[in-house]
């Protein structure tokens, strides 16, 4: 390797600090180094896109938006915990250097993980086509009332729900919102989707697992106010006409890893204590 990528959160100035210090510590090994956030990233891509690795300092919604320069530039992620829960980090602030030692030395492993794709049709017309690492949610945008939606698989009508929400998630996302709204941990290698209603109104239909190429559709039953959510970042308002498609994208994001496969079945149980 002989560029890297240090994203850090803006909003937290500990993660500024440490990715200069991380740059100088790459810099005295001969590397050269990109240090920014992720706006910076969207603004000089072209500075971006040597990068071989990209560090993400800070907790999990910083890993989300560097996950989306990696996507964009297909580089591998390798979050650092500096968040409070930091659940998608593989190493500290103390063990970063231990562990890029590991990678630079051409050790370690990468995986490859699915990615949802969310489309909003209007008129027959797609007005709006994104990604999620996490999760797609539709909710409601306004009050605090159900948002009633007819949900079909690949073009069968599967039920209405009312509920808070519903979202189709990843196995990445399935130990984020997916689990607090009742889901199942999905492996992280597994490629199916989830289908979760968040907080459902006398709904017998638990979590569904979906195979990767299901095409989940979301048409509204009532005209409210709602909304999209992508990885709890990015959202798009829909009209009551419009139909979202949710399905696997092509596009995959890579995580760089030190620690053996296992390590994430070892750490799951602290990784998801409640503070
Ligand atoms: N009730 C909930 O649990 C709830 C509500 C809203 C959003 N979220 C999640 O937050 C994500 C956005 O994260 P953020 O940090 O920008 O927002 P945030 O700060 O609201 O984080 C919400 C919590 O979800 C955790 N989280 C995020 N991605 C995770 C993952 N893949 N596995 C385990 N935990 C994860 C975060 O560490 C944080 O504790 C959304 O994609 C959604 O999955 C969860
Ligand atoms: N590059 C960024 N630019 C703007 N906002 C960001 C950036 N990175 C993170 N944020 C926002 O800052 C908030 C906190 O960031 P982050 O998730 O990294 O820390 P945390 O919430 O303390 O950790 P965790 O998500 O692990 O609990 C998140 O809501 C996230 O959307």
């Amino acid at each position: 390797m002989q560029t890297i990528g240090v994203l850090y959160n803006p909003l937290v100035p500990a993660t500024a600090q440490a990715g200069e210090r991380i740059a100088a510590w790459l810099g005295e090994r001969g590397l050269s180094v990109w240090l920014g956030t992720s706006q910076s990233a969207r603004d000089e891509p072209e500075l971006v896109a040597p990068c071989e690795l990209l560090l993400a300092l800070g907790g999990d919604g910083t890993v989300l938006r560097a996950a989306r320069v990696g996507i964009t530039h297909t580089m591998p992620i390798l979050g650092v915990a500096m968040g409070h829960l930091s659940f998608m980090a593989e190493v500290t602030e103390e063990s970063v250097f231990e562990g890029l030692e590991v990678l630079l030395s051409g050790g370690g492993w990468y995986d490859q993980r699915t990615l949802v794709r969310a489309r909003v049709l209007r008129q027959g017309q797609e007005i709006y086509n994104d990604l999620a690492l996490n999760e797609v949610l539709l909710s409601r945008r306004d009050v605090a009332r159900v948002v009633h939606v007819s949900v079909a698989i690949d073009d069968m009508p599967l039920t209405s729900y009312r509920a808070d929400g519903v979202l189709v998630s990843t196995a990445t996302g399935s130990t984020a919102y997916a689990l607090a709204a009742g889901g199942p941990v999905l492996d992280p290698r597994s490629d199916s989707l989830l289908l979760v209603t968040v907080a459902g109104h006398l709904t017998s239909l638990p979590a569904l697992v979906l195979p990767p190429a299901t095409k989940i559709t979301w048409t509204l039953a009532r005209h409210h106010p709602t909304i999209i959510s992508l990885d709890g970042q990015w959202s798009f308002p829909i009209e009551p006409d419009d139909q979202i498609e949710v399905t696997r994208a092509e596009e995959i994001c890579r995580f760089a890893h030190v620690y053996p496969q296992a390590h994430f079945y070892q750490t799951l149980t602290q990784r998801l204590r409640r503070q």
